[in-house]
Formats: C-alpha cells, structure tokens, sequence
C-alpha cells in the first residue's frame, strides 16, 4: 500500500492522476468507486477547491477534549464517539487509511479521580500547567478508560483498533520516528485503526525544547503524524464548526470557508482560553494547520458533533474551514475575475 508514496507532501495529488475514489450516498451507507481522473467530472454541489479531497487515501483526524467529552460533566460524549467510530468504519471500509489522534484522557480521568473523591484540585487550576502532578495522575487513570472505549465500539462494528501512546522525546529519535511509520504502516495494511494519544503521564519537555520535532498538545501531535506517514488530509474535530473571524459567541461572527493568510491571518480574533483538558487554544490550532497546509497536507478545521461530517467533507462539501497551500493563488485568480 505504501510503494506509492514518494514524498512526504502531495502524494495523493500524484497518485490522483491515475485514479481516484469518489463517495456516494446509497442509503445509509458510503459506496466507494474508484475511477479514473480522465472521466472526473465535479458534482455541481461540490466546492470546485475541495475537488482534491477525492483522491485522499490516508486521512489524520484529530478529536479534541470538547468533542470526547460532554461540556455538562465531562464525561464522556458516547453518542459522538459512537458516531465517529461508524464513520471511521464505513471510510476504511472503502479503502482509505484513517489514523485517530484522540484527546480526552486528562478530562476523563479528572472527571473519574472526582467522582471516587480522591482529588481534589478544581479542573481550571488542573489546566493552569501541564506539568502538575494532578494532571499526569488524571492522564493515567483517563488513558485506559478512553482507549477502552475506542476499542469496543471499534470491535462492536467489526473493526480493529489500536493505541500507540508516543511523547516528544520519542520523536527526536530518528529510529523512532522509522520504526512508528513501518507500525502505522503495517497497521493500516490490516485495516486496523492507529489511535494516538500523548503519554501524558511520563511526558517532558525539558531540555529538548528547540527541536522542530517537539509536541505540545495533540494538535501538533497529529500536525507531526500527518509529516511523518505522509497523510493526505489532516482533520481536527472540534466543538464550533470551524474557524469564525472572531469567537463564535459573538453575534456576527462569520464562518472562513477557506483560510487565505494574506486576508485573515491578521484579522481573526480569537477568544478566550481555555476548557479544562484542552491545550493549545484556537490561535495555536490556526498556527499550526497553516503551518502543515504550507507544507503540502490539506487541512480542515469542522464540528465534531457532526453524524455525517466525515461524509461531507470527503464529498467535497464546503463544511468547515479549509487550510490548503495554494488557498491565496485561488484568491489572486478570483481578485483577477479568472
Ligand atoms: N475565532 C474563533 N473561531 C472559532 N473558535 C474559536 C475562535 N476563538 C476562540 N474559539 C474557541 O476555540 C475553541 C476550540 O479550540 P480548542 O479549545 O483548542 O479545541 P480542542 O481543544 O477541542 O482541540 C472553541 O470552543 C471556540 O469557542
Ligand atoms: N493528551 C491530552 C490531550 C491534550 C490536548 O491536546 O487536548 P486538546 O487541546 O483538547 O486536543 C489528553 O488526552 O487529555
């Protein structure tokens, strides 16, 4: 499965010009065709620079603490992991490679640790430092209960899930990084679903901060991943539907479809930081996905409360915000009236 992939950046839009798989809707499932690009012609109600998406054979997705966990208690959002694990099944069902990098572990096990009253730091105190003890206990204890979880939703759909817990310090090695891309590799080759998480509970940064190859939340995590097995689309799946031009509580706060850096870069507000659990904030997280846009891997920032979002966006449809590399030449031709 992997002979094709030459480079790190725009495998799938190489591989593309011999074939491409394109979704359809029969009911209530995803059927997949392959064809070939000569005979490709785009459905009218699909975005024409979402066209790509149609030959993306490896996809990253990212699931965030807001989406695994409920905002009311913190425990865990069954119905949206539940729907997740049915999407990912009908897409590696269909022959594309789907990799999970799933947050959740500090929320749950914070959410755990309170319930059986043996903690007793508030959650915002817990998020003020990712360093406390409280927080890497939490990831232990939430660690197993969330990858449980994966895992027998996985088997109930027949699919096969597997956890590979990685840390930055791990990432500087450069056996490392060889010997997870041939297990991820071998993985998907049987059609079993990586999932990763940070192992929280042993991670530092000490002493290897100016590294390129450091992690600091799951966004760059999966930010890594996407280089390191050479995805074709990285998605991260959120609580709001995308990035707004300002916070979205705020009444005319307009969804970007697509990030153009010379249009938004300086003009997005961001709001405040942070739920407990979650790192980065929405700024790193736009930081980032243009960084790996740049780079050559699409990426698209959407709802993770979605039943069909998978769907949609691997149908072409303009749902969520896009970062693609050539998203401010597409602008130029439009400003020119091309
Ligand atoms: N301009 C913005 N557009 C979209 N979301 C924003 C914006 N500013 C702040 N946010 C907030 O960012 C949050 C998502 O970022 P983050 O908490 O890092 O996600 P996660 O931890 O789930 O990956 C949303 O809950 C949203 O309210
Ligand atoms: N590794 C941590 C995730 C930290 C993190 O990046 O959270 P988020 O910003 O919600 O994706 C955990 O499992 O809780």
């Amino acid at each position: 499965m992997q002979e094709g992939r030459e480079s790190a950046y725009g495998g799938a839009s190489e591989r593309a010009s011999s074939a491409s798989i394109h979704f359809s809707l029969t009911p209530g499932v995803y059927r997949c065709v392959a064809f070939r690009s000569s005979l490709w012609t785009i459905p009218a109600s699909m975005d024409s620079h979402r066209h790509f998406v149609k030959s993306c054979r490896r996809i990253i997705i990212k699931v965030g603490t807001n989406v695994v966990t409920r905002a009311e208690d913190g425990k865990f959002a069954l119905g949206r992991i539940g729907a997740l694990c049915e999407q990912v099944k009908e897409l590696v069902e269909s022959g594309i490679e789907v990799i999970i990098v799933t947050s959740g572990a500090v929320g749950m096990g914070y959410c755990l640790l309170r319930q059986y009253r043996t903690l007793n730091t508030s959650f915002a105190d817990l998020a003020k430092s990712e360093a406390q003890p409280d927080g890497k206990a939490c990831a232990a204890v939430g660690q197993s209960g969330l990858i449980m979880l994966y895992d027998t939703l996985f088997s109930l759909l027949d699919v096969a899930s597997s956890q590979l817990l990685v840390t930055s310090r791990d990432f500087c090695n450069k056996d490392f990084r060889k010997q997870l891309v041939d297990t991820v590799n071998s993985l998907v080759d049987m059609q079993v679903v990586p999932i990763f998480n940070e192992n929280d509970a042993i991670s530092t940064r000490e002493n290897i901060k100016d590294n390129d190859l450091v992690f600091w939340d799951n966004d760059s995590l999966a930010a890594l991943l996407a280089a390191e097995v050479k995805a074709d689309l990285l998605i991260f799946l959120m609580d709001v539907d995308g990035l707004y031009t300002k916070p979205p509580s705020e009444p005319d706060a307009k969804l970007i479809h697509t990030f153009i850096k010379e249009k938004h870069l300086d003009k997005v507000q961001y709001g405040e930081k942070l739920e407990p659990g979650s790192r980065g904030g929405m700024a790193e997280k736009v930081r980032i996905a243009q960084r790996v846009a740049d780079a050559g891997v699409p990426v698209i920032i959407t709802s993770g409360f979605l039943l069909d979002g998978m769907k949609k966006i691997l149908d072409g449809e303009e749902i969520g915000t896009l970062f693609h590399r050539d998203a401010s030449l597409w602008q130029k031709a439009k400003s020119n009236g091309d």
